[in-house]
């Protein structure tokens, strides 16, 4: 699909990425890829352009995408950025090199360093004391390896990334499959989107709108001395009244050091969910209403109590 018949979705690229492998499988050819060079880069293209992203949030063996969650903390995130659904993919890495190099003259690897961590075990290893260098994505690793070696100033390199990628650059050669310390290695994206209810191209199933992602902070007029973090105003807000206000348990919590230049002030990012609203198409709209009526009245809630919370996504 082109540029004039179809929105764009931005991704991490360049081509060959993980990134990109799950939004082509999600999306196919409903959207144009808008290749961008880093995780924040693709969250700040969403525009009116290119109204859809995917970008990763947590890997199953590795943990949050740091990256992810210093975007969600810009202001961006839930005025003009929203998350609008999720999408997993079974990550398999593989070690790859230029043609003909072997294991032995690899002098760097060279990847995401959520791909690096993911196969820390087989490095440490196999590789011992050799060099490992993060960069942007692992399909920018791949294509870098070509650069690498003889007739060049850059030592011998590995890149870690998949069988797809490694296929979609001339010259490569997969030295090892499987080499993720976990075989169930798992990464997880958002999918994000211009509004909280915009509706997602490509097929028929829309979210179910039963989760939701939402940001607690400190409202910037409390700046204050700094405090011990076991008695920050957003720990005290968590622990006191969070984990109940939108009548669930939240499914997740991770936490950010906040941009208030406060030493140890966090904002916290909570995927609440309520997983057993019915599936009837006859009762999915008023559970809808009455869920995000709860959210909205959580929001307040923490607000009224001293924090600044902001719903950064609905799906
Ligand atoms: O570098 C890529 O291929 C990405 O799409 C990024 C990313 C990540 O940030 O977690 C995505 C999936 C894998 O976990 C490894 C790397």
């Amino acid at each position: 699909m082109d540029e004039h018949t179809a929105p764009g979705l931005a991704f991490l690229g360049p081509p060959g990425s993980y990134s990109h492998q799950c939004a082509v499988e999600r999306f196919e050819d409903s959207v144009w890829y808008a290749a961008q060079s880093a995780i924040t880069d693709v969250f700040h293209a969403v525009s009116a352009e290119v109204p859809f992203a995917v970008i990763p949030q947590e890997n199953s063996t590795y943990g949050s995408v740091v990256d992810t969650y210093d975007s969600l903390r810009s202001p961006e995130a839930g005025q003009s950025v929203f998350v609008r659904g999720e999408l997993t993919l079974s990550v398999k890495h593989c070690l790859v090199v230029r043609s003909g190099v072997k294991l032995e003259d690899v002098r760097r690897v060279m990847s995401h360093e959520q791909a690096l961590g993911q196969c820390s075990r087989f490095l440490s290893e196999h590789l011992p004391g050799v060099t490992r260098t993060k960069v942007p994505s692992t399909s920018a690793a791949a294509s870098a390896v070509l650069c690498c070696g003889e007739g060049t100033d850059e030592p011998e390199s590995a890149a870690i990334c998949s069988a797809h990628c490694a296929s979609l650059f001339d010259g490569l050669e997969i030295l090892r499959h499987d080499i993720q310390d976990e075989a169930s290695n798992t990464t997880r994206f958002y999918i994000l989107a211009k509004s909280l209810d915009a509706p997602l191209p490509g097929s028929s199933k829309q979210p179910r709108r039963q989760r939701a992602l939402i940001r607690v902070g400190n409202q910037v007029k409390l700046q204050r001395e700094y405090e011990p973090p076991s008695t920050s105003h957003s720990t005290r807000i968590i622990t006191s009244t969070l984990l109940t206000t939108f009548g669930c348990p939240p499914l997740r919590i991770d936490r950010r050091p906040s941009l208030n230049d406060i030493p140890f002030d966090d904002v916290y990012f909570l995927e609440v969910g309520d997983l057993t609203l019915p599936v009837t198409a006859a009762t999915i709209k008023n559970c809808e209403e009455e869920w995000l009526q709860r959210l909205q009245n959580g929001v307040e809630g923490i607000n009224a109590a001293g924090g600044e919370a902001t719903i950064l996504g609905v799906w």
